[in-house]
């Protein structure tokens, strides 16, 4: 099953645009965890068995890993999802960008070694720098559009002839790129107004939209600039404010009522 198809039934089976973002800090542990060789697998396993049936798609951070030399507990992260919870897509958030032969071997890092089923990349180098992804015909391709930090501002909002430089990418993922209809575009929910342009430029095209619960965003204006006409066409993100929603041994509990609640108040506006 391609990514895009695996999307499009968890939105349906988990009535559910919600994207929940795996980004384990060690320091953010309870107590019982710290200190213990498989503290992240164990958190992270927590979070995804109790709440696989409320998302329509995981997104483990890769810095949060390698920062703690953790690439193994990743690895064994994304095979438990899928064998516990086959149905939802896992998405890589390492946001590559390079060369085309330097970009063959992110695609295999991502797809082959840590099996995601996306990968978000950054699009500044170029067609060439996305291709190699594209050649797995089953992954999903997230390309950085209109990110959710301030400074995204700096580059993304450049006029480029008469456009803003993010509309551009989304004009040349939209028209160019995505000939095989695996890309999707990253844009922040803190930019309701680009969230409305880029879905206006995309069609129906999967956005992933960080940004909503630690960083502020606003649910229902980020649900009304963003829903297709199908009510789905999002990936609504939120890491910490769901993961740390407890701090004690019962966090597992505390992320599964913080996704409960993220996933009705985005419904609420579908
Ligand atoms: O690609 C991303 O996921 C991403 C793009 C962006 O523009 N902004 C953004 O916050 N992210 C990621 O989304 C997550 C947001 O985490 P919270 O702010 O804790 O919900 C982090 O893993 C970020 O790296």
């Amino acid at each position: 099953m391609t990514f895009t198809d695996q999307l499009a039934a968890a939105w349906q089976d988990n009535d559910s645009l919600l994207c929940v973002g795996l980004d384990p800090d060690p320091a953010k542990f309870p107590a019982h965890l710290k200190g213990r060789d498989d503290a992240i697998f164990e958190f992270c396993t927590a979070i995804v068995d109790a709440t696989a049936d409320l998302a329509c798609s995981f997104k483990p951070q890769i810095a949060y890993f390698a920062a703690r030399r953790a690439e193994d507990q990743l690895e064994a992260l994304i095979a438990h999802i899928h064998e516990k919870h086959p149905g939802i897509p896992v998405i890589l958030d390492a946001k590559r960008g390079d060369i085309g032969s330097t970009a063959e071997q992110y695609a295999v890092e991502a797809f082959e070694r840590f099996r995601a089923d996306a990968v978000t990349v950054n699009p500044y180098m170029g067609r060439d720098s996305v291709e190699p992804y594209l050649a797995f015909p089953d992954k999903g391709v997230i390309l950085l559009c209109r990110t959710s930090n301030a400074g995204g501002s700096d580059l993304q909002f450049l006029d480029v002839g008469g456009e803003k430089l993010y509309q551009r990418v989304a004009r040349l993922a939209a028209e160019q790129w995505n000939t095989s209809g695996q890309i999707g575009l990253v844009v922040g929910a803190t930019f309701p107004a680009e969230i409305a342009r880029v879905r206006q430029i995309v069609g129906d095209m999967p956005l992933l939209v960080p940004g909503i619960g630690a960083q502020g965003g606003d649910v229902e204006a980020t649900v009304n600039a963003g829903k297709t006409a199908k009510t789905t066409g999002l990936m609504i993100n939120s890491s910490r404010a769901i993961l740390y929603a407890g701090q004690d041994e019962n966090y597992a509990a505390a992320a599964r009522r913080a996704a409960q609640e993220t996933r009705d108040a985005i419904n609420r506006y579908r």
